[in-house]
């Protein structure tokens, strides 16, 4: 029998509640985004970020007084200008907002020939909120729910957060879905494919040829990967296959890590540090992507695409150019809906 098909269980008698079932929800999950750019929403967006255990695991006897004494007085105002030359003024959000949307309608419409299957976004930070989406999804009817950390490589500071703040919301729920959750997807040949043709088609656009290309990934804390994360691996992997995909030696595509937070060592190389000694070293022509991000965001549009190319420029470089996440590309939607199609396999 169809695992939809709800013929026996529609039966129900007149006196009986009115319940939804029988269908199939897909829930995208996303970092997260301020609701805008002044500094009250970004205060709120941050204080929800950076009091999550697993993204800062510091003891929070050390961690609230910086936090709350520092960080959050000082921090708001700061990235809200950065946020400001990044904003999708159509729209009035954030760019990682308008491409998630995107995701979750078109992927809509590539699986609206499935019977009962519902796809929605959700943000882990911010607004719709994982636990708003579920609820809604469970009373649309979604009896099962795939849930998609919108990240290919694992880190316990997005992918297990995602999970546990899901799985906080079923703790509320009296008739719980049943939930999958798709797991990363750093080595998948579609994925790798799409990588690839990304930054093949970028440079044919370009009337100059980079010496070096960067695969750029967020960082995390050098000991949560000491501690057993699997995120470094999933990112060399990442990185490896790419270069065998474009038949690259080591030193024409390299991995580097940005967005580095606090005191701690992060996983190295830099990619502050990599861009300018690159230019002092003489490279004159460089190419950055960003691989681990599903959709351009602060971390892409202003932190690589705006300020190391001014980095790269003020030690010398003379060419530089950010090639942009696979966002809503039609490259980009086959990844993301391969790994849906696979892992809905025995629901549809
Ligand atoms: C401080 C610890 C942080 C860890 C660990 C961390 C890991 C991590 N983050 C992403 C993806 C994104 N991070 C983004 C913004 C951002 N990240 C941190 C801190 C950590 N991230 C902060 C404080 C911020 C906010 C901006 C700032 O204050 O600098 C974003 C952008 C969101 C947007 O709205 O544009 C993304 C995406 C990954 C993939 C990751 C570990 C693998
Ligand atoms: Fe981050
Ligand atoms: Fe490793």
């Amino acid at each position: 029998m169809n695992p939809t098909d709800t013929t026996i269980t529609r039966h129900l008698p007149p006196e009986h509640p009115a319940v939804a079932f029988g269908k199939i929800g897909v829930l995208l999950v996303n970092l997260g985004t301020p609701d805008g750019t002044d500094y009250t929403s970004m205060r709120r967006y941050l204080r929800e970020f950076l009091t999550d255990k697993r993204v800062i695991e510091w003891p929070r006897a050390y961690w609230y007084p910086i936090l709350f004494g520092i960080v959050l007085n000082t921090r708001p105002g700061k990235v809200g200008k950065a946020y400001e030359m990044i904003w999708n003024k159509d729209q009035d959000e954030s760019y990682l907002r308008t491409y998630t949307r995107n995701q979750s309608d078109l992927l809509g419409k590539m699986l609206a020939a499935e019977d009962g299957v519902v796809v929605d976004w959700a943000m882990r930070y911010g607004t719709p909120s994982i636990e708003e989406r579920i609820n809604a999804l469970k009373d649309a009817g979604c009896e099962r729910i795939l849930l998609f950390p919108l990240y290919p490589q694992y880190a316990a500071s997005t992918t297990a957060t995602v999970n546990d703040k899901a799985f906080e919301a079923l703790m509320k729920m009296r008739w719980q879905p049943a939930l999958r959750v798709a797991p990363p997807y750093h080595d998948d040949p579609v994925y790798i494919e799409a990588l690839g043709k990304s930054i093949t088609s970028h440079l044919a656009s370009l009337d100059w040829e980079p010496e070096v290309v960067l695969a750029s990934f967020h960082g995390i804390p050098k000991s949560y990967f000491e501690k057993g994360d699997p995120y470094h691996c999933h990112c060399q992997k990442t990185t490896r296959l790419l270069r065998e995909y474009l038949g690259w030696p080591e030193d024409r595509l390299k991995i580097t890590f940005q967005s580095r937070f606090g005191p701690e060592e992060w996983l190295q190389p830099y990619t502050d540090e990599t861009v300018e000694t690159l230019a002092r070293q003489g490279v004159r022509n460089i190419a950055v992507l960003n691989p681990g991000f599903v959709s351009d965001c602060l971390e892409t549009l202003e932190e690589i695409a705006e300020q190391a190319m001014e980095s790269f420029h003020e030690n010398g470089g003379e060419n530089f150019t950010h090639i942009a996440c696979l966002n809503d590309s039609e490259d980009g939607m086959k990844v993301l809906e391969t790994v849906v199609r696979r892992e809905l396999q025995g629901w549809i």
